[in-house]
């Protein structure tokens, strides 16, 4: 079912404007997805807490949980999967190197909330974002902004690492940009498992970020204490 329908979801999030997303990246997202308004699903999901509440045998009508489902519904569409949204991709302002800044950008410690979509608990961790100007520069809230759109959706890390540097490719019309996320993921550290001490290390390495002595130069800024 799934494959069947992911070249029609493919087209669809292109027309949305997500065509600089490799299809290996893209989310699994079902094509009549925008069919219905945030109200509506809204309205869906706060039904659909109300039964997993319900079923979990809480009263609902006790003061603190009767607002729990709707709170739910609007954490899920207007925070923590906005994300799936396309209205809601930053605008990702580009001006002209015109001060030929030649050296790479690293924007560090970009703080990450993301859910993992297999047990739909929380990633939280940091990316560290850079890039090589080939004539454009990119405003620096901008690589947070994209960091955080891409976030804000089911998630595995992996997928996340390899969109936020696609974006950043795209914005700035090169593909000397680099990614690298280490992130806690609840599902390992809180149940399952219950390892509280692990985390989870991926990157991408485009264009010149994949020769060694570049790669090497990104790794080694994010290794320098920031101090201010
Ligand atoms: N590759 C990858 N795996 C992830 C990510 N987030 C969660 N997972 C893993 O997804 C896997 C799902 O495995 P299952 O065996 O279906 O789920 P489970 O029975 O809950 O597995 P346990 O966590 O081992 O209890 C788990 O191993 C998770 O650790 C991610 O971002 N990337
Ligand atoms: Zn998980």
């Amino acid at each position: 079912m799934f494959e069947l329908n992911s070249k029609m979801n493919d087209d669809r999030i292109d027309e949305l404007g997500e065509n600089h997303v490799a299809t290996s990246a893209k989310n699994p997202i079902r094509s009549d997805a925008f069919d219905i308004s945030n109200e509506e699903k809204i309205a869906k999901i706060e039904k659909s807490v109300q039964d997993i509440l319900h079923t979990l045998g809480m009263d609902l009508t006790d003061d603190s949980i009767q607002g729990t489902p709707k709170r739910v519904a609007k954490a899920f569409i207007n925070e923590m999967f906005m994300g799936l949204d396309p209205k809601n991709m930053p605008k990702a302002s580009t001006f002209d190197n015109n001060y030929n800044y030649g050296e790479m950008l690293v924007e560090k410690n970009i703080v990450v909330y993301s859910t993992c979509e297999h047990h739909l608990l929380p990633i939280i961790g940091r990316a560290h974002v850079a890039y090589i100007s080939s004539g454009k520069v990119i405003g620096l809230s901008k690589m947070n902004r994209i960091v955080e759109y891409y976030s804000k959706r089911p998630q595995v890390q992996e997928r996340l690492t390899m969109q936020i540097v696609q974006a950043m490719q795209e914005a700035l019309g090169t593909k000397d940009v680099a990614c690298v996320i280490d992130a806690k993921h609840l599902c390992v550290n809180s149940r399952g498992i219950k390892d509280i001490e692990s985390s989870t290390v991926t990157s991408e390495f485009g264009g010149k970020f994949k020769e060694k002595e570049t790669k090497k130069e990104f790794l080694q800024y994010l290794q320098m204490p920031t101090i201010f």
